[in-house]
């Protein structure tokens, strides 16, 4: 086959760049047979591409259907140079989209529109009533001092009438709000655990558990807390809805002139002046956080550019808010806030879920801490951690308290002031005692009022942070797309998991997480594929015969090639036994049949059919894991059997059955609790043997035609070895069974052995004939005979 016509290719892609996925290319599949491949990366995944051949294309435009699709690796050449154009030119390719955007919120927001218009009229209701009460306040001491002749019980019912009024109205804009945001909240951690859930393993690889969970508690608990913090009295909307002062239609600044109109203007001009360079630098502070959120990720890719800065609204937005940002900011004594507090949220909530891995690492290994007597060292690492987080908690406090003081100061100038000028006033007869006491309300309310909405934007602040955290996990991420376009189909066609449904509650779309319809349509359906692999081979090969065979490299370490042109074929029913040196490849080639990554280039076939013609959550169907650390949930043993498979599919016999058939009834029904025991974390109130025949029980249940057991016996002593070799034996009886062992007992009855060295397969035969050759099993053999018995 000839090889690809690099300037081809890289016209075509470049033809190609306004492809809804991140970049799309074409390449010469075969530019001598005359035909053409179309080759369409999904976002964030250079390496899996989808080709549409000629052919195919020919035929769908004949039939007008969707052509069949067939994954294929692109070429060294066509690879390598597409790569390198899509390095250069990723930063001119569409940010991935933000995980948890303003629009996002809104639209979770907007879904309650009744219970929203409760709230708001309830907080126009409630600001009414605050703002009301210092005017009767007022004209309660002037009916005590005679100035007006009222009777005192109309004015005291009237009062109480008000009183009885605000609580109500707060309860509604209460309950309203926290029922809302409640429900928002739920909603975004469920889409934000799929998020993260559907993202390619390597993902995993690269982010500690403790980082991740951090996102789920810390900083979506910083986004809940905004609101639930935010709601009581004098903080959020109402403050901001009774600080509306600063705005000269406002109507606490009407009434303040309605009561005097010399006081008015001084007290004022006096607020604006000292709680506008705490409040407009928070307020800007604020903005430009929100614009970092939004639009941060295109604003840096254009900025860096020196592109034009007009392309878009929110870049220009953000400049402005930048421009006015660095104008302001000087001046004022706030100019702090600007390069220290989002970092300081940042670097705290970075310490808080460094502290979360700590722990979360520490006592998952705790049998292995205790083994190495580790506790000192973890505790001390603790230590450090605790003493980072006490340090960020300190500064971020220090930066919080500045902010506090200085909206105080702004509460007794005031009120300073107001005594000055309005006592004088008083004495000299020119304003009332009435309106003087009312004055001192309002001074309350709105100072308070400002106090509260700058802590509220504070609070804002916080949240950002938090946002751009999730958002910096979340957007470098690759979505795994194979298994989130199976994901989702199973749930839509599950009317009962609607609630689940990838796109609902506004999270990045299918469309937008580089999910395509069109092109995953073509995917094959799991009956398909398990029928393929219980009647043909696997191969893993290269697909045009250009390399040899299966490349591969580990995303996080992609200089290093871990499989080097292995080329191997795992006949339909028979047993294969892989073995090899530590660390030549052999775990990553069931990685790799597991689908955990794709092949750098070559590809797997079942049966001459790509594997990945199948979407991940079908082929997690068709192949099972049993692995030498079984992973059990921490629910009872007879969920453990079953899981994976629809609750209504299974019936207690058939759990029952498969545990018989995996030696692993008796021990479960001698458990006080039998198949209702539970089995701890991690499976840990059961022995290593006992894990074992459980996983093995759950891979019989499963039913896959293809095994593959990962050093599934190595962990056991000789009596339970003996038990689950006797599963295991059961388990392979008719299905392609792939075996990686070290010991030769398991090895030697395999209907073939292959040998991985360097990453490629050295040998291949039976034990006989391999001994027989002398080469390197029979050396294997020979020097590591302890090691295999
Ligand atoms: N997730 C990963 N990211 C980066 N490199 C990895 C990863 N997993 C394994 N490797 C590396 O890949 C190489 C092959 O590892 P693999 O686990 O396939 O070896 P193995 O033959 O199964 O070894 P053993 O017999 O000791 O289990 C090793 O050098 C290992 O360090």
């Amino acid at each position: 086959m000839a090889a690809p016509s690099v300037a081809l290719i890289q016209s075509l892609a470049a033809s190609s760049s306004s492809s809804p996925f991140r970049k799309s290319r074409f390449s010469a599949g075969s530019s001598i047979s005359g035909r053409f491949s179309s080759t369409i990366l999904f976002p964030g995944s250079p390496r899996l591409s989808l080709r549409l051949t000629s052919r195919t294309v020919d035929a769908r435009r004949r039939s007008g259907r969707g052509a069949r699709a067939a994954y294929v690796s692109a070429p060294s050449a066509d690879f390598e140079s597409v790569s390198k154009r899509e390095s250069s030119s990723d930063d001119f390719s569409p940010a991935s989209p933000a995980a948890l955007s303003w629009g996002v919120i809104w639209s979770l927001i907007t879904r309650h529109k009744l219970r929203m218009a409760a709230a708001c009229g309830s907080l126009i209701g409630g600001t009414a009533c605050t703002l009301a009460m210092p005017i009767f306040s007022g004209k309660f001491f002037q009916i005590l001092t005679g100035s007006i002749s009222e009777p005192l019980w109309r004015l005291l019912s009237q009062i109480s009438f008000l009183y009885a009024l605000e609580p109500i109205f707060t309860i509604i804009y209460v309950t309203n709000m926290t029922i809302i945001w409640e429900e928002v909240m739920a909603n975004l951690r469920g889409q934000i655990f799929r998020q993260i859930l559907i993202q390619k393993v390597e993902f995993f690889d690269r982010h500690k558990v403790g980082e991740l969970t951090g996102l789920l508690t810390s900083d979506l608990g910083s986004l809940k807390d905004l609101v639930n913090d935010n709601i009581s009295r004098d903080r959020g909307l109402r403050a901001l809805s009774e600080a509306r002062f600063l705005f000269i239609k406002d109507c606490t600044v009407c009434i303040l002139f309605f009561l005097s109109t010399q006081l008015a203007p001084i007290l004022v001009l006096l607020m604006v002046a000292i709680s506008g360079s705490v409040g407009i630098c928070n307020l800007i502070l604020t903005v430009d956080s929100a614009l970092n959120v939004s639009c941060g990720l295109w604003y840096k890719r254009y900025a860096s550019l020196n592109q034009s800065l007009t392309l878009l609204p929110c870049i220009n937005c953000k400049l402005a808010v930048l421009t006015c940002n660095d104008m302001f900011m000087p001046l004022t004594c706030s100019a702090i806030f600007k390069r220290s507090t989002i970092p300081a949220f940042l670097s705290h909530s970075m310490a808080q879920a460094n502290i979360s891995d700590c722990a979360t690492e520490t006592f998952s290994a705790i049998r292995t801490v205790r083994s190495f007597a580790g506790e000192k060292r973890q505790i001390s690492i603790f230590r450090n951690m605790v003493l980072a987080y006490q340090k960020s908690g300190i500064r971020l406090g220090l930066l919080k308290s500045a902010n506090e003081s200085l909206t105080r100061m702004v509460v007794y100038i005031s009120l300073m002031a107001l005594y000055i000028l309005g006592g004088s006033k008083v004495k000299t007869g020119e304003l009332s005692v009435g309106t003087m006491i009312s004055f001192i309300g309002y001074t309350f309310t709105l100072t308070f009022a400002v106090q509260g909405g700058v802590n509220s934007l504070g609070d804002l602040r916080r949240t950002f942070a938090a946002t751009e955290r999730i958002n910096s996990i979340l957007s470098s991420a690759e979505i795994d797309v194979p298994l989130a376009y199976g994901l989702e189909k199973e749930l839509q066609t599950n009317e009962a998991d609607v609630d689940l449904s990838l796109d609902n509650g506004g999270l990045p779309t299918k469309k937008a997480q580089g999910i395509s319809n069109h092109s995953m349509s073509a995917l094959r359906s799991t009956s398909g594929g398990c029928s393929l692999a219980r009647s043909g081979d696997i191969h893993l090969e290269d697909e045009q015969l250009l390399f040899a065979d299966i490349y591969f490299s580990y995303p996080l370490r992609p200089d290093v090639e871990v499989l080097n042109g292995l080329d191997l074929t795992l006949q339909c029913g028979k047993v294969t036994a892989l073995v090899g040196p530590s660390g030549s490849g052999k775990s990553t080639v069931v990685q790799l049949l597991a689908r955990f990554y794709e092949p750098t280039r070559g590809r797997i076939t079942v049966t001459g059919e790509d594997i990945r013609t199948f979407d991940k959550r079908e082929w997690a169907q068709v192949v099972s894991v049993v692995n030498q650390e079984p992973v059990l949930f921490s629910v009872s043993i007879g969920e453990n059997i079953a899981y994976g498979l629809p609750d209504e599919n299974v019936s207690k016999e058939d759990v029952i059955n498969a545990a018989k058939a995996a030696n692993a009834h008796e021990f479960i029904i001698s458990l006080p609790q039998g198949y209702d025991t539970l089995v701890g974390e991690r499976g840990s109130l059961l022995s290593g043997g006992q894990r074992q025949r459980i996983a093995i029980a759950r891979a019989l249940l499963k039913n896959a035609p293809i095994l593959i057991l990962d050093e599934a016996t190595s962990a056991l002593d000789t009596t339970s070895e003996r038990l689950v070799q006797e599963a295991l034996d059961h388990l392979m009886k008719g299905r392609t069974s792939l075996v990686i062992a070290h010991r030769l007992s398991t090895v030697q009855n395999a209907h073939q052995i292959a040998v991985c060295s360097g990453g490629k397969i050295a040998e291949l035969g039976t034990h006989i004939e391999l001994l027989a050759k002398g080469g390197q099993y029979s050396s294997l053999v020979g020097t590591q005979r302890l090691a295999f018995e």
